[in-house]
């Protein structure tokens, strides 16, 4: 197996080299498209959006719902928003109305702001929220730096990534959702779905009052995050925990690179910080592995002084102590979750309900967004969607066309927290140092993995040469100023480890399904027509 990875990363890695001037000469007309694209009415995919019928539907639903949705947060908020838009009556389900107080989700990309404009929620992103402009990352090693710009020259001047307080965000989606008429938001938790000769037919759920409700419709999406209890039925869940974050919030301080989010290549695992309004920055410290230091018994604050704190920018340095100090100290583990759909008459998941990654790169809610645009599209031009089996055939197209946002940014995610991540290991140490030191040279090195993460360019196989392009650079380097052979089997571990990273998560997202999506029959799907 080891071989094969090798001779594949190899081989790749002479490929990328000769691809690599074609990325450089393609992305700047690519960046153009993509504005011109949404402008025009057709997303990011290259999908053609279907003539609006806004307003036009004759729903047939028995029960005067046609679509339930379950929770109300990033994914099912903006979702119940865009579907009422389009017609169709909502019943949006969320268990808890209040404003949620997380310290996830609060880092929109680019690309995710590019998806918000298109469903036309743009304005809950904005100063109403204190939310704040981010213009790229600032990566820290080791006492130096490198700015990482986002590549935003050719988009209009507003276009930017946003972070806000994610309560706040999601407090105005919901309330967008519910200015519709068409919307009824309720507060509730649904227990389970009904499901009738494999078809599922609604929900049951439990209302404030505490009565076992049920509420029925044609279509169904499951859209109730991370710890999902109703993805069960509806997918292969094989869920990873590969960290904890734990955040503070730090408060009165300058970021050393305003509008910037920072990443510290940290031992034994990255540090983010990033403002998340006018007068606060949030950190979040990875910890790998599922326990972390106790905050009850200060075993935390204690890990936060001695380990993490003599590795933050000096700038931030007396913030961070002083947000230890203050002991509002939060931790939620970090899921990585491949989509793997069992396609299911009447549901569909959405959301982190149906795929999650590392959280390192903010991706999340520019998938999910990504993901609503593309459902709305799917189903503007059907009036009823009664026919659930048609339908359930129908929306297989979904899972193949999401593929180029959701597969390059989860496959980033996964592969940049595993070579950020400190280890004793020489070869993980220079693909790290190799990883930095390609991202400072700038120029393509720099944009093509910032265009990549940021959502703004949707290309697997963009990433996959970026990643062993970095390979490359970190053997080659070694081989200088003559290859040892202490240095040739060196470079052939860091090889063998890029390749053990990156080969893994693509086969998790399905190689014909990210890099041939054309190939797949269900690629082609056309509406069912009634
Ligand atoms: C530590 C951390 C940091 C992150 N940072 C970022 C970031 O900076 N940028 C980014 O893009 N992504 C980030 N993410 C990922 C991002 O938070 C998610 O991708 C995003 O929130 C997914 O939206 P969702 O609607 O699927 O889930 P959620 O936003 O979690 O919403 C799920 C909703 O369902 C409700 N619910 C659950 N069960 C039920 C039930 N049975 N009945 C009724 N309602 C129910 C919940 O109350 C909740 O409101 C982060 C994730 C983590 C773990």
């Amino acid at each position: 197996m080891d071989y094969q990875y090798v001779l594949g990363g190899v081989l790749v890695s002479l490929l990328g080299s000769v691809f690599f001037m074609i990325i450089n000469t393609t992305l700047n007309g690519e960046k153009k498209k993509v504005v011109e694209k949404v402008s025009n009415g057709v997303n990011g995919n290259g999908y053609v959006r279907m003539p609006s019928q806004n307003g036009n539907f004759q729903p047939e639903s028995a029960s005067g719902t046609d679509v339930v949705i379950v929770g109300a947060g990033v994914a099912g908020a903006a979702l119940a928003y865009t579907l009422a838009k389009d017609g169709r009556r909502v019943h949006l389900i969320e268990r808890d109305l209040s404003e949620p107080d997380r310290i996830v989700g609060e880092l929109l990309q680019p690309g995710g702001y590019l998806k918000l404009i298109e469903l036309g929620l743009e304005d809950c992103a904005n100063e109403s929220i204190d939310a704040q402009k981010v213009f790229g990352y600032a990566l820290y090693k080791d006492g130096n730096d490198t700015k990482l710009s986002y590549p935003l020259e050719n988009y209009p001047s507003d276009i930017a990534g946003r972070s806000f307080h994610n309560g706040r965000f999601i407090q105005k989606m919901r309330e967008r959702a519910t200015a519709l008429k068409n919307v009824t938001l309720e507060q509730g938790t649904v227990t389970t779905l009904i499901e009738e000769k494999g078809t599922v037919k609604g929900v049951m759920y439990k209302n404030k009052a505490g009565e076992e409700m049920r509420s029925n419709a044609p279509l169904t999406i499951v859209c109730d995050g991370c710890f999902s209890n109703l993805r069960r039925n509806l997918c292969t869940s094989k869920v990873d925990n590969p960290s904890c974050f734990v955040g503070l919030i730090l408060e009165n301080c300058d970021l050393p690179h305003a509008n910037h989010g920072h990443v510290i290549l940290g031992d034994p695992s990255p540090i983010l910080f990033y403002p998340i309004s006018g007068t606060e920055v949030r950190c979040l410290v990875d910890v790998p592995g599922t326990k972390v230091p106790s905050v009850a018994n200060g075993e935390m604050a204690k890990y936060l002084k001695n380990v993490v704190a003599p590795q933050v920018p000096p700038q931030l340095y007396r913030s961070f102590l002083a947000a230890v100090e203050k002991g509002n100290i939060r931790t939620m583990q970090n899921k990585s979750m491949p989509a793997t759909p069992q396609p299911t008459p009447g549901a569909i998941l959405l959301g982190d309900a149906f795929n999650m990654r590392h959280p390192l790169t903010g991706g999340g809610m520019t998938v999910a967004l990504s993901d609503i645009v593309l459902l709305r599209d799917l189903l503007r031009p059907l009036n009823d969607l009664n026919d659930a089996p048609a339908l359930c055939e129908y929306l297989e197209s979904f899972y193949t066309l999401r593929k180029p946002v959701s597969s390059t940014i989860n496959t980033l995610a996964g592969a940049l927290y595993k070579v950020f991540c400190a280890s004793p290991d020489p070869a993980r140490q220079e693909m790290r140092e190799a990883c930095f030191d390609y991202l400072s040279l700038g120029g393509i090195c720099a944009r093509g993995p910032v265009s990549l993460l940021s959502g703004l360019n949707p290309r697997p196989i963009h990433l996959f040469l970026h990643f062993f392009a970095v390979a490359v650079y970190g053997v080659g380097r070694l081989m200088i100023p003559f290859p040892t052979p202490k240095r040739v089997w060196l470079g052939t571990r860091l090889l063998l480890g890029a390749s053990g990273i990156i080969f893994p998560i693509i086969k998790g997202e399905g190689v014909r399904q990210m890099f041939f999506p054309a190939t797949i029959p269900a690629y082609y799907r056309a509406p069912p027509l009634k």
